[in-house]
Order: structure tokens, then C-alpha cells, then sequence
């Protein structure tokens, strides 16, 4: 052994590699010629909540029918633990995957009581199941309702039997297909977070299917974006969202400025200041893409000018056409004297403008993405 070095220390610097729990590799499936899930690709660790997340129809359902064993692929494979549960040959039936369920009209056995629903899946011997049962409920907090029928149970109460139901046969992946979208707001937050902690104490792998972004930046350790039944993008929520990779992605996330511009010496000009657009050729147009929330007012100038500094770039100025309060942040809608187009911005607590007055507006050039423009 070099000098230097011991086991301690090398032992120290292996990585551990694991096998993905689920591995699902180039899907596709296409409906009446049309590809709704096209080559798709996914991995997700034992523990891992990965969340689906895209638009209405973007095949994000499709791809959990899949797994699931419900809807066969045209072509790709699904892998489980390093095994192959499914291409378009072999094939593991649904029953036999070791995948829990877990969908918005999850339907509890009206017949069965909480008990017997919870244990309605689970094989062993009366002593085991009783047991197994026992423990779930007092884990989502439903014991004293073991016997219990579902229909004397609240929204949020039968989503907790009917998650205990998902987890007692112990899945080693569990598909979650907007689960919590027939919830409350007061509810929902309690019961996401409730799921999220058993699901990572039974080292579930995870793959939400939503539509809500706040949902998946809460509940996901990965997103992995959806549009037309690609992946877009896939990461931690963090780099998702201040990383997005087009126009597209950052207004999936929240409500976004654009402003057009055409590129000239690789610069883009426009009432902000220039912005550098690399490889872009002379006369392409680019959309300069902001959020409201980084769009900055100078309150103490008004209208008589800043005087930015570069990382600010030029100060435009805007007339205030509306400001309402949302809560805890203020929106206020600019109409930019320089082109007339519209300018969100968005300001922690009470801040309201009357229409008419003129402020100064910059943008933090770190706050801003510069895209090939779009027609969206
Ligand atoms: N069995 C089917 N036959 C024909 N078209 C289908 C079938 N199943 C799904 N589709 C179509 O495939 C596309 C993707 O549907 P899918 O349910 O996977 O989308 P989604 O992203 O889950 O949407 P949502 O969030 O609205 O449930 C849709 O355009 C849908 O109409």
C-alpha cells in the first residue's frame, strides 16, 4: 500500500453503489398513432420520493399504469431490485410486483370495516395480520377507528385507512397517482407530510404523479418534468426551478415575465440592459424570462431615476396598472413605458401602488434566463 494511505481511509473513500429500486427504461407507448408516452426513463432509489409532475394529458398516468402492470408498453423495460418485471415479452403480473397503489379515488371497501380493509391484502397468519394492522393504524393515528365502517369516516380520515391499506403487504415501490388532490387545504399539508415520514421509515420508493408543482417541490426528492410524453427535465426541486432548461418549464412553476430581444454581437438589448446570449447568431430573437418576485422597484427614487449597478442592469420605467394583495406578498402589474408590454413583480407584505404612478424597475441579471424565443 502507498505510502499515505490505510484501509480506514480508502474504505472511507468507496461509494457505495445501490440498485435502483425502480428502474423503468425507455417506455413508450402510443395511442392511435400517437406516442403519449415516449422514451421515457426513470430510476429511483429505495427511500426516494420521485414526483412526476407535468400538465393535464402529458401521459404521466400512463407511465403509472405501466409500472403498475395495468397497461402494457409498446416497448421499453421496467426493472425492480435489478430484476426484470416486465418488456415486451416477459412479464411479472400486476399482483406479483410488490407495488402498492395508492390513487385519488382510492375507495375503501365500503362493506369491510377500517381493520378489515387495512388488512385486506395481507397473507400470514391471523396473529401476524392482527398485528400488522395494529401497528399501521396507530401510524396514521386511526386505531380508535378500527372498527369503524368507511362511510362514518371524514375525507382526510379514509385517506389515512386507505394509505395504511397501500403500506401494510410492506411494497418495495409505491405509485402515488394525485392522491391528495381530493383533500382540503387544512387536510392536505397534515396527511402529505404524515405519508412522505412512513413512506421514507419503510424505505418505500416513491413515484407521485401531480400536476401542482408546490405539490411536488414539497413531496419530491427528485421531480422529474413531463410535457408531451417526454421528460423534460429531471433534478432536486431546488435545481428545477432555478435551472429551468426552457421558457415553458419556468412558467410551469410560477408566473413569469418574458421580454424579446434580438441577439446582435452575441448581446441582446433590451430596457434592462444587455444580456449576454452565447452562440446565438446576429439577428435570432431570445426571450430575456424573469419572475416576479426578482423584478426589483426602486421605491425611494420613484420617478426621478436609479442609478443601477451592473449586476442590477438599466433601470426601465414602468406605470403601475394594478396591485392587489395576495396574503402575504403583493402583485403589482407594470405597463413598461419603453414597448408597453406587462411586468409582474411581486413584493413581500402590503405594497400598494395607485394606477397611474411611475416607478423605476430592474432585474437582477443572476434572476434571469435567456431562452430561444418561443411562440407561447
Ligand atoms: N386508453 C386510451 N386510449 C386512447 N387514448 C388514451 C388512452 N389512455 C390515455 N390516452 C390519452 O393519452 C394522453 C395521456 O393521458 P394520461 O392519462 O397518461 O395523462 P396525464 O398526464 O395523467 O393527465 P391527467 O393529469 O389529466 O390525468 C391523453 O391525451 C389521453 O387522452
Amino acid at each position: 500500500m502507498p505510502d499515505g494511505f490505510d484501509r480506514e481511509h480508502l474504505r472511507g473513500l468507496v461509494t457505495v453503489t445501490q440498485t435502483p429500486r425502480l428502474e423503468i427504461r425507455n417506455l413508450v407507448r402510443a395511442f392511435e398513432g400517437r406516442r403519449v408516452v415516449d422514451d421515457v426513463s426513470l430510476t429511483i432509489m429505495p427511500g426516494q420520493v420521485t414526483c412526476l409532475l407535468g400538465p393535464s394529458g402529458c401521459g404521466k398516468s400512463t407511465t403509472l399504469r405501466m409500472i403498475a402492470g395495468v397497461e402494457m408498453q409498446d416497448s421499453g423495460e421496467i426493472w425492480a431490485d435489478g430484476q426484470l418485471v416486465c418488456d415486451t415479452v416477459f412479464r411479472v403480473p400486476p399482483e406479483r410486483r410488490g407495488i402498492g397503489l395508492m390513487f385519488q379515488d382510492f375507495a375503501l371497501f365500503p362493506h369491510l370495516t377500517v381493520a378489515k380493509n387495512v388488512a385486506f391484502g395481507l397473507s400470514g397468519s391471523q396473529e401476524d395480520k392482527r398485528a400488522r394492522v395494529g401497528e399501521l393504524l396507530e401510524r396514521v393515528d386511526m386505531a380508535r377507528h378500527a372498527e369503524s365502517y368507511p362511510h362514518q369516516l371524514s375525507g382526510g380520515e379514509q385517506q389515512r385507512v386507505a394509505l395504511a391499506r397501500a403500506l401494510a403487504p410492506q411494497p418495495r415501490i409505491m405509485l402515488m397517482d394525485e392522491p391528495f388532490s381530493g383533500l382540503d387545504n387544512r387536510l392536505r399539508d397534515g396527511i402529505r407530510d404524515q405519508t412522505l415520514t412512513l413512506l421514507k421509515e419503510e424505505d418505500t420508493a416513491v413515484l407521485l404523479v401531480t400536476h401542482e408543482p408546490e405539490e411536488a417541490m414539497r413531496m419530491g426528492d427528485e421531480i422529474a418534468l413531463m410535457r408531451n410524453g417526454k421528460i423534460v427535465q429531471q433534478g432536486a426541486p431546488y435545481n428545477v426551478y432555478t435551472r429551468p432548461v426552457d421558457r415553458a418549464t419556468v412558467s410551469f412553476f410560477s408566473d413569469a415575465n418574458v421580454v424579446r430581444a434580438t441577439v446582435n454581437g452575441a448581446l441582446a438589448n433590451t430596457a434592462f440592459g444587455r444580456f449576454l446570449a452565447p452562440g446565438v447568431a446576429d439577428g435570432t430573437d431570445v426571450d430575456i424570462v424573469f419572475r416576479p418576485q426578482h423584478v426589483r422597484i426602486d421605491f425611494d427614487r420613484q420617478g426621478s431615476g436609479p442609478l443601477p449597478t451592473p449586476s442590477d442592469g438599466v433601470a426601465a420605467r414602468g406605470v403601475v396598472v394594478r396591485a392587489r394583495f395576495l396574503g402575504h406578498e403583493s402583485l403589482v402589474e407594470f405597463r413598461m413605458e419603453h414597448d408597453g408590454s406587462l411586468v409582474k413583480a411581486t413584493v413581500p407584505n402590503v405594497f400598494l401602488p395607485a394606477a397611474g404612478k411611475v416607478m423605476w424597475l430592474t432585474i437582477p441579471r443572476s434572476r434571469c434566463f435567456v431562452f430561444p424565443a418561443s411562440r407561447g
